[in-house]
């Protein structure tokens, strides 16, 4: 019998992921909120796939007051990196047992960038780093599209800080993660493989933003070189062994090609950009490594995001110029949005 997994954050890869295990006939419980909770009670999740969709009945609750841990449970946190801190400090300090709460149980973390893990080992002493390439979707309350099958994604997954001579419990849950469906592997050194995934994430905002495929070559071009000083500088391994592979398919009436900060733009949630190009940002700030380009994109899409405005709002000029005058027009309206580069500034073309 393996472990019950206590999926908190029900989103692209919480939801998905509580569904594939509890096809897999993992105990799971998944804990969702606001309009999202109330569908998958009312219906559970629903699984949009390239030939078919699955209702998947997943046992849900609203947080740690519907539930009774148990010395068994691991806990697997599928937020977004900005939400980690508060659901960590919730958790942490639950009752499990007579003298044991829930800081003593193993916690599996999903995020892209390099801040929860430690986030995490403030209260929690099993943290396993997990990185994760799926190409996963969700939009709609109660709804997951997942345009890769049967392989649905692929983790590599590692004891954080560094494993231990022997980790029988991550090799038992690298084997649930595989039954369930996701290709993967265990790790050394975790951080170097968030590390080469945060190289590909830095990308993720200039999706939020107009502009053309060589625009956006050049700024992503840009991003990761500044990257790779910083990485440098603070002597951050990237691992050398290559990414898997991975294949998507189109879902029929899902538009493809949407990463998980466009994602949020997109359903007016709050953004993950400072734990990305943010990240870059304060490694360079503490090793004294300039970063402009990721520091732009950083302050573009965060005022976008407290503005609450929509994917499409900016431009990737903006990112690659420090130009704001005397051309500068501010964000595009709606119009110019929809339209596509109405209003072009000089410095844009
Ligand atoms: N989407 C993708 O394809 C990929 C994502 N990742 C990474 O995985 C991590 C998770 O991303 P993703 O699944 O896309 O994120 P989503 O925004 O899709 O899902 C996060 C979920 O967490 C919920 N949540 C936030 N705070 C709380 C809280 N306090 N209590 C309970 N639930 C909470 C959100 O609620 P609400 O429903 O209200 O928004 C949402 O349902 C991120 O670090 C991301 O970068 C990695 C690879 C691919
Ligand atoms: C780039 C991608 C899709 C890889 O899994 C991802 O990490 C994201 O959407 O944030």
């Amino acid at each position: 019998m393996s472990s019950r997994y206590v999926i908190i954050g029900a989103g692209a890869i919480g939801a998905l992921l509580a569904a594939q295990l509890h096809l897999a006939g993992k105990p799971v419980v998944l804990v969702a909120r606001g309009r999202n909770l109330e569908a998958i009670r009312a219906h559970g999740v629903r699984v949009r796939r390239p030939s078919n969709t699955e209702q998947v009945r997943v046992p849900v609750v609203a947080g740690p007051h519907e539930l009774q841990l148990t010395s068994d449970d691991v806990l697997v946190l599928t937020t977004k990196t900005q939400d980690a801190e508060q659901v960590l400090a919730e958790w942490a300090w639950q009752p499990v047992a007579p003298d044991r709460v829930a800081a003593d149980l193993p916690l599996l973390t999903f995020q892209n960038g390099l801040a929860t893990e430690d986030l995490a080992l403030r209260r929690f002493a099993q943290v396993y780093g997990v990185s994760i390439g799926v190409a996963a979707s969700y939009l709609t309350p109660g709804e997951v599209v997942s345009p890769s099958y049967p392989i649905i994604g692929v983790v590599w997954l590692g004891r954080y800080p560094r494993p231990a001579a022997h980790e029988p419990h991550a090799e038992q849950y690298l084997r649930d993660l595989r039954e369930a469906g996701y290709d993967g592997s265990l790790v050394e050194d975790i951080r170097a493989y968030k590390a080469r995934k945060l190289l590909l994430n830095l990308a993720n905002g200039l999706g939020v933003l107009q502009g053309s495929d060589s625009e956006r070559d050049q700024a992503r071009e840009k991003l990761v070189q500044e990257a790779r000083a910083v990485f440098r500088a603070a002597g951050i391994e990237v691992t050398q062994a290559a990414p898997g592979h991975l294949s998507v398919e189109p879902v029929p009436g899902h538009e493809p090609g949407h990463l998980s900060t466009w994602q949020s733009f997109a359903r007016g949630a709050s953004s993950e950009v400072d734990y990305l190009n943010g990240e870059i940002v304060l490694l360079g700030r503490r090793h004294r490594v300039p970063t402009p380009v990721n520091e732009r994109l950083q302050r573009l899409l965060g005022a976008q995001a407290a503005a609450g405005l929509p994917p499409g709002t900016h431009h990737v000029a903006d990112v690659l110029t420090n130009d704001r005058s005397p051309n500068y027009v501010g964000p595009r309206n709606r119009v110019g949005r929809s339209e596509g580069r109405t209003h072009e500034p000089a410095h844009h073309r």
